[in-house]
């Protein structure tokens, strides 16, 4: 009976718990919150029990500027769970927060995307860790599929749809059609790896020591895929390795799209890859109609011409590629028996 009302007063919840942030989507409210996959822990006491100091953006800021004896925490790795305990407070935090702050006294239901390539074993990590956080049921579902949904592609259709989600751990391609995924690869290759990729080009064109987050920031300022009409240039500050000294040099976006390269290319293999699997009747959709660019890393300068350009098929960017997930999550919200239909449900305890 209980659990028969907490359904008409819980509004339930849509989790993209990523590798770089997490974007929830709460029924009839839309999109409430994006943050940071991160945490801010202290050791307490001598069990090694860990005191959470910071979650989200304000434990982001921390990152490389911790005293001793505290650290920030990426509970995921690639899409997956790499430190149980410390996702779960993560997915309690925003639950929490997408709830304004208040206690979830009825608890709500909450579909969370994984990665495609998952095993069985990090799909039910996944659960746990969501039930642990207090949600009354838990549903996972392929983030391909929920992608594919936020981005408004037709994917009951007989009809061959590609999506590729460029993330910050992952990058993910599949092909559906009739609702389902009839192939799917990923990488663990993806914008974290590009931000490694600058910090090794730091050193070695300068040698200048930087953080990934100052390496995220010439990302954003200054990353391309393909020439930019105007090329541009910053100032970047850091630690000279050979005096460890402090450093200001300048930086062009072309010796960072130089150092992104690489990375773009290992993209496109596993794009080729995976037109080389797909059943001719869907390439020939793909190549009408084109794939469609989504998460964060799409938002690279100039990804898509480079990939239509590499593999001559057209290229959508989505509208909005960091919420792609979480709108598709949102749309299998107002559909439970969609919902029901392409996840794995498990039952908690709670309420
Ligand atoms: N304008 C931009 N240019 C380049 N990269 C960007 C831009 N905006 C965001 N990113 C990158 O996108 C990544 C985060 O994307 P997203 O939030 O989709 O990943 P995620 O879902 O958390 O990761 P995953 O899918 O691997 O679990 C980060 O590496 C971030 O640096």
């Amino acid at each position: 009976m209980f659990k028969f009302l907490a359904g008409w007063f819980s509004r339930d919840v849509g989790i993209d718990l990523g590798t770089a942030n997490v974007v929830v989507y709460v029924e009839n409210k839309g999109v409430v919150l994006n943050e940071p996959s991160v945490l801010a822990t202290r050791k307490s006491g001598r069990k090694g029990q860990k005191e959470i100091l910071a979650i989200g953006m304000e434990a982001k800021r921390m990152i490389g500027k911790t005293p001793a004896g505290v650290e920030t925490v990426r509970p995921l790795q690639h899409g997956v769970i790499a430190d149980f305990e410390m996702t779960e407070n993560l997915i309690q935090h925003v639950m929490v927060r997408a709830n304004q702050g208040r206690r979830l006294f009825v608890h709500p239901r909450v579909v969370v995307c994984v990665p495609a390539c998952v095993t069985e074993v990090e799909k039910r990590a996944v659960v746990d860790a969501t039930l642990g956080a207090g949600a009354r049921e838990a549903f996972v579902v392929e983030e391909p599929l929920a992608a594919a949904l936020g981005t408004g592609l037709p994917i009951h259709e007989p009809r061959g749809n590609m999506i590729v989600d460029i993330g910050g751990g992952t990058s993910e391609v599949a092909v559906l059609s009739l609702g389902g995924i009839v192939i799917s690869h990923s990488l663990r290759v993806a914008g974290d790896e590009m931000d490694n990729a600058l910090v090794a080009m730091m050193r070695q064109n300068y040698t200048l020591s930087i953080g990934e987050t100052t390496a995220e920031e010439i990302k954003f300022a200054l990353g391309s895929a393909a020439p930019l009409e105007q090329e541009l240039e910053m100032e970047v500050k850091g630690r000279d390795l050979m005096d460890g000294l402090p450093k200001v040099v300048r930086v062009s976006s072309v010796e960072v799209r130089e150092a992104l390269s690489p990375i773009i290319e290992r993209i496109e293999d596993m794009l080729r890859m995976a037109l080389e699997k797909t059943p001719p009747e869907l390439v020939k959709d793909i190549v009408d109609q084109g794939l469609m660019l989504t998460g964060g890393g799409a938002n690279l300068r100039g990804l898509n011409l480079r990939l239509a350009d590499a593999l001559n098929v057209p290229v959508h960017l989505a509208e909005q590629p960091l919420f792609s997930v979480a709108l598709g999550l949102g749309k299998m919200l107002q559909s439970m028996d969609l919902t029901r239909k392409i996840t794995v449900s498990v039952e908690g305890g709670g309420a």
